[in-house]
């Protein structure tokens, strides 16, 4: 299918959701999606809340293909996972790292505001007494300055395999790699928020790329631009935008069609929702098998947002919509 599907049969069945948090993550307690049924099974439509229509409308054209196109072949039945680890207290580590049986890489928040470096230094300690390959993820949250100071402080007591994200722009990584060349640079919002996702890559900003298929516009996309990214020699590691269990699926299935997958997936945030829109499948020996997800309609009303956030999902979906059909007729192939 090369087509859009009309507004109609997108919101045909329809469904808006609200999970829980365990923890806070990413400033956030609670989770909004909706879910939309096609022919070839359901996909996610999940933008965070602020984010504008344009943005959004990738998201919506990604939850089109899961449902309406399917899945890519995929290489690999089982994809491994990283825990996933907020920005907690370090006394909070262990029963975190529980969900997480056989993880043999954690990726730890830091650069949390209205924390400080010593909290980071803690938790990633906490973190490397059970799971000793740690990376760590600051959302650009340091300036070029805070990161030579945290990247030295968090390598004190044990490398990191990398760190994602350390400032929010492409010159600052640049800088960053340049004055701690022993620490691998990871690009996460510097792709999946840019209008060009390759430009940090050739101004020389990353060695590695988090790639996300909903921000991306979806698994072919996220393939597409892994091949790009691999004649620049640049790795890829797929990670979930806060997904749902069906967006995970999405997740799961495009690493797993991936020619080359050297590193864990940060595809293991389903632990982080008290409920899930499917029975949660905890990683088995740190690996998600690949697998098709179909919402249980007793936890999907379990979970139902208010009629009012549903209404506002409607609107949104709508108006992304119309930006979709203004766009690339050709938007699958
Ligand atoms: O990569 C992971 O381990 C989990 C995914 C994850 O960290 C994120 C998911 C959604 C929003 C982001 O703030 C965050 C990230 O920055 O990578
Ligand atoms: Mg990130």
């Amino acid at each position: 299918m090369s087509s859009l599907p009309t507004l109609d049969e997108v919101l045909a069945d329809a469904v808006v959701v609200s999970l829980p948090m365990r923890v806070r993550f990413r400033g956030i307690t609670t989770r909004e999606a909706m879910l939309v049924r096609g022919p070839a099974g359901w996909g996610e439509f999940a933008p965070f809340p602020e984010y504008a229509d344009d943005e959004a409308s990738h998201w919506l054209q990604s939850a089109i293909e899961a449902a309406w196109i399917g899945p890519p072949p995929t290489l690999r039945d089982r994809v491994a996972v990283n825990a996933t680890v907020p920005a907690v207290d370090a006394a909070q580590v262990p029963a975190l790292l529980g969900r997480y049986p056989g993880a043999r890489t954690a990726k730890v928040k830091v650069a949390e505001r209205g924390q400080n470096l010593a909290d980071d230094v803690a938790r990633v300690n906490a973190v490397r007494a059970h799971i000793p390959c740690v990376r760590v993820d600051a959302n650009g949250g340091w300036t070029v300055d805070e990161a030579v100071t945290a990247l030295h402080a968090l390598t004190a007591d044990g490398p990191l395999e990398y760190a994602e994200q350390p400032c929010a722009s492409v010159p600052e990584l640049v800088e960053v790699r340049r004055r701690v060349p022993a620490v691998r640079v990871a690009a996460d919002e510097s792709i999946r928020r840019a209008d060009d996702p390759l430009k940090v890559v050739r101004a020389g900003g990353a060695d590695i790329a988090v790639v996300k298929v909903a921000p991306l516009g979806g698994m072919r996309r996220l393939l597409a631009l892994a091949d790009e990214l691999s004649e620049y020699g640049v790795p890829v590691v797929v990670s979930s935008a806060l997904d749902t269990a069906v967006g995970i699926a999405a997740g799961v299935a495009a690493a797993a069609a991936l020619p080359d997958l050297h590193f864990a997936c940060g595809l293991g945030t389903g632990g982080l929702f008290e409920s899930d829109v499917a029975e949660p499948r905890e990683p088995v020996d740190g690996a998600l098998g690949v697998a098709s997800v179909t919402p249980d309609p007793a936890r999907v009303a379990d979970l139902a947002a208010t009629p009012e956030r549903a209404r506002w999902w409607i609107e949104r979906v709508r108006r992304c919509h119309g930006l979709l059909e203004q766009r690339d007729p050709q938007l699958f192939v």
